[in-house]
């Protein structure tokens, strides 16, 4: 999931932000039934009319006939919440007169850019919009060998030449720009350094042919400030238990990341996210080896950098979750995700069932961060970086083979995702085999409290009504909730009771529900609300047993209960 054009205000959802002399002329007689909701679109309010029984969906289509912004691409926060169900009602979220929305957009972090050189030659490039004028030329270089070295390219727009500093989307301006590339002959640079931070650099140009613009170069002397020399950045693991060994794939990818950021690589801050997300380089430049969210940037935290409203009351975007957890979340649904055949200690096979890219906790410093007024270092999970063609949103699940969705769907159900949307799926074909697969990202809101906000949108691809494998039946017998919460545990992460208990309840559903040989689709269906006024299946079983033990009871006397009744449930649904 992205976003990027930002609703930035300070104005809380709850405070009325129009005077009442403009609800009296907003609101004639025609219009008796609707309300009116302020978009905040970048820092800019937009009054905006509705209606309370309005789908979100409907609401979306109408920002998008007046704003332009694809409806697929929005993201609605109103009052901390996000309005996540299409097909619900703008009543149903509560919205009410005044309230502000907040529009976050998933946009693309890959923006196409064309280079046409001096011989009429046009190249495509399809670089990440926070890219730099000098990553692009590496890019060129290595795609064409015919073109010198980065050092000896000049490239022009609207006939100015670029800084290799400027970033590709501040070129860009929503289209795809055509660049001029112009070869220069190599400069002869010798450099001196004459003290510390301080290089003297000495640029002696020959004179290039006719036509070409940068005849007048001549030899030329330049100061540079350089930091070459000093460290600017920390990366170190968070260690909450010595005893507990960071997996190997973990380990590789912070030593990896560290690499890039000696090489001086900065981190790249991705467009996409609705929390702070940064794509850390490797040590070439060339590539990303890692994704860092920090805990301060997360949606709703103090430094979030799309000006979300800072939580009131702790709860994060999503029910039963809280603001600054998000890193344990990600770091958990790895850690959890165990191998197909064993645990991950033990067969020294580092990537899990699912498919969970490694993800470690990190504290990190770094000025390319977010943080408007101090500099600190910043806690958050490290996640390595997974090769894609895109996110499922951008294509239709036809292709999607059907054991790459279930290893998806049964790391939702046991960790109650109440984020599983298509943008945090990943695809990439394999050259080798032609398949498509898919790779699990954005674990942020797993293990909630509760089960309010639990969707699941693969539970409406073909591949979820098909059964599960004898392989896949095994894996799901093989899990045990107590193992995984005392892992978690080891690993410094003492679950709350209220988030063991969900995972209690969500491993029990997955085991009962194959035994009875339900599909995913069913599984899911009864985790998953309908609607947002409705409670789902699960819900109601957890308010039944909480209706027929008395205050005072046992978590396992509470658990049993809840056992007896989805036995019941169950037989119902698959009798
Ligand atoms: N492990 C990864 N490998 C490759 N790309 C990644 C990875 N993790 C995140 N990304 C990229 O970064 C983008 C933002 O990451 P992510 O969805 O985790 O952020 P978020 O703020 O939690 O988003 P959301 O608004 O969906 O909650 C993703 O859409 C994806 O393009």
């Amino acid at each position: 999931m992205s976003s990027a054009g930002i609703a930035v205000s300070r104005i809380r959802a709850d405070e009325p932000v129009i005077s009442p002399r403009f609800f009296h002329n907003a609101l004639d007689l025609s219009f008796a039934e609707s309300i009116v909701v302020f978009l905040s679109v970048s820092g800019n309010m937009i009054p905006l009319r509705v209606f309370e029984s309005d789908s979100i969906e409907s609401v979306k289509l109408r920002i998008q006939s007046f704003k332009g912004f694809v409806a697929k691409s929005q993201k609605l926060v109103c009052g901390g919440r996000e309005l996540s169900r299409s097909d619900s009602l703008v009543r149903d979220y509560g919205v009410a007169n005044g309230n502000v929305l907040h529009l976050m957009l998933r946009l693309s972090d890959i923006q196409t850019v064309n280079v046409k050189t001096t011989s009429g030659k046009e190249l495509m490039f399809e670089v990440g919009r926070y890219r730099d004028v000098g990553y692009l030329k590496k890019q060129i270089a290595q795609r064409a060998n015919e073109f010198v070295d980065e050092d000896d390219q000049e490239l022009l727009y609207e006939g100015k030449p670029l800084d290799d500093q400027q970033i590709v989307d501040d070129i860009c301006k929503n289209y795809d720009p055509v660049l001029h590339l112009i070869v220069r002959r190599p400069a002869n640079i010798r450099v001196q350094r004459v003290e510390k931070n301080l290089d003297e650099w000495s640029v002696e140009a020959p004179k290039l042919g006719r036509n070409r613009p940068y005849d007048e170069i001549a030899a030329e002397s330049v100061l540079v400030s350089s930091n070459v020399c000093e460290k600017d950045f920390v990366l170190e693991p968070v260690v909450a238990n010595p005893k507990a060994e960071i997996p190997s794939a973990v380990l590789e990818v912070m030593e990896k990341t560290r690499e890039g950021l000696e090489k001086g690589n900065a981190p790249i801050r991705s467009n996409e996210g609705s929390g702070g997300v940064y794509l850390m380089q490797d040590s070439t430049g060339l590539g990303y080896v890692s994704v860092f969210k920090p805990i301060d940037e997360e949606p709703k935290a103090l430094n979030n950098p799309h000006g979300l409203p800072i939580t009131s009351d702790g709860e994060g975007l999503k029910r039963g979750t809280i603001v600054g957890q998000g890193a344990f979340r990600e770091v958990a649904a790895y850690l959890l995700d165990h191998p197909s055949n064993g645990r991950r200690g033990v067969t020294g096979e580092t990537m899990g069932f699912a498919g969970v890219p490694p993800t470690g906790l990190v504290s990190c410093l770094h000025k390319g961060f977010n943080h408007p007024n101090v500099v600190t270092h910043k806690m958050g999970s490290l996640q390595k970086f997974v090769k894609n063609d895109g996110s499922c949103e951008d294509i239709g699940p036809g292709s999607f083979p059907v054991e790459e969705l279930h290893k998806i769907s049964v790391l939702d159900i046991r960790l109650a995702n109440a984020d599983r949307h298509a943008g945090n799926i990943l695809f990439r074909k394999d050259n080798e085999t032609g398949r498509t697969i898919l790779t699990p990202i954005d674990h942020g809101y797993c293990l909630p409290e509760c089960f309010e906000d639990c969707t699941f949108e693969w539970l409406y691809w073909p591949q979820a009504r098909q059964p599960y494998s004898a392989e896949t039946v095994e894996y799901i017998r093989s899990l045990d909730a107590e193992e995984d919460i005392d892992l978690l545990k080891f690993y410094g992460w003492d679950l709350p009771i209220e988030s063991a208990r969900t995972l209690r309840i969500s491993t029990m559903l997955l085991k009962k529900g194959v035994e009875r040989g339900l599909t995913p689709y069913e599984i899911g269906s009864i985790m998953c609300r309908e609607n947002i006024k409705e409670e789902s299946v699960i819900e109601e079983i957890v308010q039944e047993a909480t209706d027929s033990v008395l205050p005072c009871s046992s978590e396992v006397a509470f658990l049993e209960t809840v056992s007896q009744i989805m036995d019941r449930r169950l037989d119902e649904i698959s009798g």
